[in-house]
């Protein structure tokens, strides 16, 4: 699960700024259990960049309800 949230983090990084980006921090909550063998809702979105630092907030929520994230990222 904490792949999943840097990839997406990443991706987004890569996809919004310029030039290649790696993390320097992932800070993880589990919130609570994910579930197996079902959809799972990913949402990654920059908080603020500073100069060359692009800081990430993500989340992972049951993408059958769509209820409170189970997982919460910040980078
Ligand atoms: C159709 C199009 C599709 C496109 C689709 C593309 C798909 C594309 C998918 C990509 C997916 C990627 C997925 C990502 C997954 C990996 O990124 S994997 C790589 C994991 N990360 C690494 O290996 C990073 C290893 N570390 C480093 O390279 C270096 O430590 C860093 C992070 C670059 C920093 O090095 P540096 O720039 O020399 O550091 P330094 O000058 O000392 O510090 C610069 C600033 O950063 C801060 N800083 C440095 N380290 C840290 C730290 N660990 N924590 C907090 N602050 C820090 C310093 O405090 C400093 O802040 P200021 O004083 O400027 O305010």
């Amino acid at each position: 699960m904490a792949s999943l949230l840097d990839e997406v983090c990443g991706e987004v990084v890569e996809r919004r700024t310029s030039g290649r980006s790696r993390t320097a921090y992932l800070h993880v909550n589990f919130r609570a259990i994910a579930p197996l063998n079902r959809p799972l809702q990913i949402e990654a979105r920059i908080r603020r960049s500073v100069g060359r630092k692009t800081y990430v907030d993500a989340t992972i929520r049951d993408g059958e309800t769509g209820l409170r994230p189970m997982l919460r990222a910040s980078t």
